[in-house]
């Protein structure tokens, strides 16, 4: 939300100076993104290809200036996501014959289900650490580590394991190297003294890049192991493709260069991948990159704010937001050659 305010805002700012842009912008704001986009930015992407258009690049939220996210990583670092995780709306049912309750069968539609999606849930799919953004990020970072963790991520040919290990114990790092099981629905009975008939439980699960919809589909299946549970696909679809991040990709340079600019305390500008789902997997038809930063920085303790809680940002951080969104545009529309990279800061 705020994002969308500060994109507002920042044009605002653009058109009370006057500024004529030399390039074509397309600012998309769907109505729906919280809910899939269907209706919102996947009708704005056909119009667009109806039209014949190209973009050069798209930028959408999903990642930020992540600060403690990881041990002994002490300064804060910009992580451009450059991909997103897929995901499946997975819905599992029990049919059986239902009864009175002072006579209860030795199991119920209920307790199937329940011990199906407790297997799921204590059973997390595999840890695919080991290729893709994440690892081209902490390669990327190791030189701001201190001795030994420094020597550990400029080798992980022979550390990935211990790594890909440590990443597991933390519950937002681990979403980084596996596709995540998220238990979020489970509905049965309507009366204390009946024996239902149906139970279903949903589970969102968020796809590893390294894997595919039937992949996870499958391992699921193996896991509860139960054929009297029915398989229902809600939605779904496949981890996005990786964006450009070498020196010649130009929406991943202008970004950098406008972070360097609006942040210069930061020092490190690294690939990664979006955890969550943003509108822009309704873009791939039209551009080839696809990045996802918010310029605000974020801590682990505010990470449960997202969709939590008091979800808020501060005066200052807004303020910035908006002169990122200045900025960008400005320096979008400056120069179509990519920016040399700078590896000294
Ligand atoms: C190198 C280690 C650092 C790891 C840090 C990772 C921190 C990631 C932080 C935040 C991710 C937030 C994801 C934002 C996504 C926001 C959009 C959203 O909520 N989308 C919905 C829409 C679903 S529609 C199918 C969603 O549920 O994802």
């Amino acid at each position: 939300m705020s994002l969308m305010c500060a994109i507002l805002q920042a044009l605002e700012l653009l058109l009370i100076r006057n500024y004529i842009p030399q390039r074509s912008f397309f600012i998309a704001l769907g109505h729906d993104e919280e809910v899939s986009g269907v209706n919102g930015a996947q009708k704005i992407s056909a119009l667009l290809q109806a039209r014949g258009i190209q973009l050069a690049f798209i930028v959408d939220e999903g990642s930020f200036l992540l600060d403690g996210f990881i041990p002994n990583l002490q300064k804060p670092f910009a992580m451009v996501a450059v991909s997103e995780k897929g995901a499946i709306n997975l819905m599992l049912q029990v049919n059986m014959t239902p009864g009175h309750s002072s006579a209860p069968p030795k199991e119920t539609s209920i307790g199937i289900l329940a011990a199906a999606v407790s297997r799921l849930e204590q059973t997390p799919m595999p840890n695919m650490f080991g290729g893709g953004p994440l690892k081209m990020a902490l390669q990327q970072l190791a030189n701001e580590f201190p001795f030994p963790a420094n020597i550990v991520l400029s080798n992980l040919w022979l550390f990935q394991p211990l790594v890909s290990r440590l990443m597991e114990r933390n519950y937002i790092t681990n979403a980084l190297v596996r596709t995540t099981t998220a238990l979020t629905m489970f509905n049965a009975g309507v009366k204390v003294n009946v024996i239902p008939p149906v139970a279903q439980a949903t589970i969102n699960f968020r796809i590893h890049p390294a894997q595919t919809v039937q992949e996870v589909l499958k391992l699921a299946k193996d896991i509860v192991a139960d054929d009297r549970i029915q398989f229902h696909v809600l939605n779904a679809f496949d981890p996005l493709p990786v964006s450009p991040s070498d020196d010649q990709a130009l929406g991943y340079q202008l970004l950098r260069q406008t972070i360097q600019s609006v942040f210069p305390e930061v020092n490190i500008v690294a690939p990664g991948t979006c955890i969550g789902n943003t509108d822009s997997r309704h873009y791939t038809n039209l551009t080839t990159g696809i990045y996802r930063f918010n310029p605000i920085y974020l801590q682990p303790q505010s990470f449960s704010s997202i969709h939590g809680i008091n979800e808020k940002i501060s005066v200052q951080a807004y303020e910035t937001q908006v002169k990122f969104i200045f900025e960008f545009i400005q320096n979008a529309d400056a120069d179509p050659r990519p920016v040399p990279h700078l590896h000294e800061l």
